[in-house]
């Protein structure tokens, strides 16, 4: 028998044991937050469960490709895993609020892209030999925009797969219709150019899986000059995607459509509004794809398909679905010092031009090899001063910082530069975590963080979600706001697949702590106050009705006995 002193001592125990848990949990935001409302607490309880269901059911089946599948693993090798799952059909659902952090050349989807691609004949597409077999794997294709006069003749028009092709360019629709039947005609056409537009797993997790392989034998100068002829490295394919992206996508009649394109699909996938980030040296060129646009066009056209997307919402009614877009001006990492000066004054002449579009500036480039924030201090320092005499808004900064696995490293440090240099928020901070001055300020000056799951597990920080610092980040009570980075090489729409990877890979995520997200990510965006309240306000209007929505599928789920129902 156990005398009721043990009784007593094991009850005080779990008493000490809860206020502990409480305390140690009490900064996440789906517990400092007011209490859950009845719908929320069902909401929750309906999505904890089916997420459990589904790790036991559809995540513990067998897959003849895929050996080891488990919730939260590596995302190219899991999508199709993923797509099967209902709580990825319920996510798809939610309202997410903004999405804070995508580089605008590859927010689309790929397929989408390239059908646009297909309907202009003046993209043209050429390869460094004829592609047979054994080379259609390592054998990239290169577009061009050609204008009408300098199209080839198309009686001369040598397929890519012809043992007479030479190097020459051969327009797009034309190559596709000649590719040779043995390497799959235009389906296979289409497979090549896709995967020169994308990551695979293969690549991913086999042939370029590593940040810094060259790095731990030789110096960082020796590294930076190596790195332009060297291709083992992730972020080697992930560079030489854009390179795909910029032949294709910045040519006025797809530009266009493209933009607004992309816009849709996030909208649909729930997303109200956008911050994009796009290099101010951005080129494009006209319909005749001879004249190129100057910056400011280029913003016209932006400003004009916003206005025109907003016009439309408007007319049926969905304005709540749509609050708008902005522009973040970013600047290469590898630029000099002057020319980063160059661009400031470029960036607040746009400020100057289209108040409403510029969110702010930003560096982007791999941080591991590119120049750290430090080596730009001077103009940096000098920017706040030159919006002063130029009479503008403040841009603020919304520095890429730390988006690195080290520590110590020139990358890790520019954590510190961009929270001296007054950071608004920081994309990615991978490495923040190693820092716990750095989080306190962070906290203190309400810097949220721009977390992208999918682009850190394939770019290689880390292996799977679960040792991604994300539920770090949250127990700290950092603000965390969840985006895609680069969805069209990682072939994933909007934000359902991030949040997904979140949800499933933590046991104390939930749907109110994605909520809290959704709501922080128009709470630290760049939207005007008054936007702001606008946003809100819409976002807690389709969140109730997001809560129903779960709540009426909950009561098949919570009742259910059988578990393997919901595979
Ligand atoms: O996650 C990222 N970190 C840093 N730079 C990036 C990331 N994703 C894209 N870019 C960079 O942005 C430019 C296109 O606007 C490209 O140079 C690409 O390398």
């Amino acid at each position: 028998m156990r005398s009721s002193t043990i009784v007593h001592e094991v009850a005080e125990y779990k008493k000490r044991r809860d206020e502990l848990i409480t305390q140690d949990r009490a900064l996440r935001a789906d517990h400092s937050r007011e209490p859950l409302s009845p719908a929320e607490a069902l909401a929750e309880e309906v999505i904890r469960k089916l997420k459990t269901t589904e790790a036991a059911t559809l995540w513990s089946a067998d897959y003849p490709s895929i050996p080891h599948p488990f919730p939260g693993m590596e995302f190219l090798t899991g999508r199709s895993i993923i797509m099967q799952s209902k709580l990825f059909e319920i996510l798809s659902k939610m309202p997410k609020g903004s999405l804070l952090h995508g580089h605008f050349d590859a927010m689309g989807q790929a397929p989408a892209l390239l059908d646009l691609a297909l309907k202009q004949p003046a993209v043209h597409v050429r390869c460094a030999e004829r592609l047979t077999a054994s080379n259609i794997q390592t054998v990239p294709p290169e577009f061009l925009c050609l204008p009408e006069d300098m199209y080839p003749d198309l009686a001369g028009s040598v397929s890519l797969t012809d043992a007479n092709y030479q190097h020459t360019w051969i327009s797009a629709q034309l190559a596709r219709e000649l590719f040779d039947p043995q390497l799959g005609g235009p389906g296979g056409f289409d497979r090549w150019v896709l995967a020169a537009m994308t990551i695979n797993p293969s690549e991913a997790y086999g042939t370029h899986n590593t940040v810094k392989k060259v790095m731990l034998h030789i110096s960082v100068q020796r590294f930076r000059s190596l790195i332009a002829t060297v291709g083992f490295q992730i972020w080697e394919k992930f560079a030489s995607t854009f390179g795909v992206y910029e032949r294709i996508v910045h040519y006025v009649p797809i530009f266009r459509e493209y933009f607004r394109q992309f816009l849709l699909s996030a909208i649909e996938d729930g997303v109200s509004y956008i911050e994009i980030r796009m290099n101010l040296t951005y080129k494009v060129v006209a319909a005749d794809a001879k004249t190129e646009l100057s910056t400011r066009e280029i913003f016209l056209i932006l400003d004009n398909v916003l206005k025109e997307l907003t016009a439309e919402f408007k007319q049926q009614g969905r304005e709540d679905e749509f609050i708008g877009a902005k522009i973040i001006i970013t600047a290469f990492r590898l630029f000099s010092v002057e020319i980063i000066e160059t661009l400031l004054h470029g960036c607040i002449a746009l400020k100057k031009e289209f108040p409403h579009l510029i969110a702010g500036f930003d560096l982007v480039g791999q941080e591991d090899v590119l120049q750290p924030l430090i080596y730009y201090a001077e103009p940096l320092l000098k920017f706040r001063q030159m919006q002063q005499d130029a009479g503008v808004d403040e841009i603020p900064f919304l520095f890429h910082a730390g988006e690195t696995f080290t520590d110590g490293t020139e990358a890790d440090m520019n954590l510190y530069d961009a929270i001296l240099l007054g950071t608004k928020r920081i994309g990615h901070a991978f490495s923040l975590l190693k820092h716990p001055k750095l989080i306190e300020m962070c906290k203190e000056r309400e810097i949220a963080i721009e977390v992208c799951p999918i682009s850190n597990e394939v770019l290689r920080l880390t292996s799977s979600m679960h040792m991604h610092p994300v539920s770090a980040f949250f127990n700290h009570g950092l603000r965390v706001v969840l985006s895609s980075d680069d969805p069209c090489i990682w072939q994933c729409v909007g934000l359902t697949f991030d949040f997904y990877q979140v949800l499933v890979s933590s046991e104390l995520t939930g749907i109110i702590q994605l909520g809290e997200v959704a709501k922080d990510s128009i709470k630290y965006s760049m939207l005007s106050p008054d936007e702001k309240q606008r946003a809100l306000v819409a976002w807690q209007k389709r969140w109730d009705k997001f809560l129903e929505y779960v709540a009426g599928f909950g009561r098949e789920v919570l009742s259910a006995h059988d578990t393997t129902s919901f595979t």
